[in-house]
């Protein structure tokens, strides 16, 4: 928890005019807390099954902050998914509990990208931007300043049905970032490439980290693991006995 600075003249004085002096310390409080939200998903004891089937997993504790990527990782069915649903709040967990503070804007990005045919792919990513409040000059430079980090500039005026696999799975990364969440989900985003497009895409990962934003990437794919800045390993939290 950040530590909040509270002004110890301000606190020697309450002394003398307790109850005005006190009030002016508490705003103080609020105000810092409200200028710096502490944005944070806390998992605490956190076990997933659906209905009486097995338990996915148990035991799971961990805090998501912002600037890092966590890789949420363990093999096919382990419930990488389901646990990204837990962090969004979409599902209850069995047992343990999610908290989320800070968050409003919830973003997920697929498996299969998902974009609008005949606009071109510096569309997708101007459009949220416009919808902040940029006029278009403004949305359009700093949508190619972003489509840069993702490696799209020399496709950026190409319709989004002439682009690649991997070409339409890194704008769909850039159009998240364009469209500034708090908590952003990340769901397999190599699994229906091939070896070098999902390259090209672990390759661009990095651009998916902001100092502002948590960042949760579910995958089985062992590079796109190595991209994330830390991994919450599921295949460490069954156990047999509690299935
Ligand atoms: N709504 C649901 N009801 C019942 N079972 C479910 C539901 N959603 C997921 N499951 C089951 O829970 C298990 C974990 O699913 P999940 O999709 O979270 O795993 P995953 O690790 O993301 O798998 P993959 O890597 O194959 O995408 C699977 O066996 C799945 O069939």
């Amino acid at each position: 928890m950040n530590k909040i600075d509270v002004n110890p003249v301000i606190v020697k004085e309450s002394l003398g005019d307790k109850l005005s002096k006190e009030k002016h310390v508490w705003d103080e409080y609020l105000e810092a807390k409200r200028d710096k939200p502490e944005r944070q998903v806390l998992a605490v004891g956190l076990g997933h099954r659906f209905h009486e089937g097995p338990w996915l997993f148990h035991d799971l504790s961990f805090r998501l902050e912002p600037g890092e990527i966590v890789g949420i990782c363990g093999p096919s069915g382990s419930g990488k998914s389901t646990l990204l649903s837990l962090i969004a709040g979409f599902e209850d967990p069995t047992s343990g509990s999610v908290q989320r503070f800070g968050i409003n804007r919830i973003c997920w990005v697929f498996q299969n990208p998902h974009g609008m045919p005949r606009r071109t792919a510096i569309d997708h990513v101007t459009q949220p931007l416009l919808g902040q409040g940029m006029n278009r000059v403004q949305a359009e430079s700093q949508a190619l300043a972003i489509m840069e980090d993702f490696h799209l500039i020399d496709v950026c005026a190409r319709d989004f049905k002439e682009l690649s696999g991997g070409e339409a799975q890194r704008l769909m990364l850039a159009r998240a970032v364009a469209s500034r969440p708090d908590l952003l989900l990340v769901d397999e985003p190599t699994a229906q490439l091939d070896q070098l497009t999902a390259a090209d895409v672990d390759r661009t990962l990095a651009g998916i980290a902001q100092a502002d934003c948590i960042v949760a990437v579910a995958t089985h794919d062992p590079n796109t693991r190595s991209a994330c800045t830390r991994v919450i390993d599921l295949a460490r939290h069954r156990n047999t006995e509690k299935q």
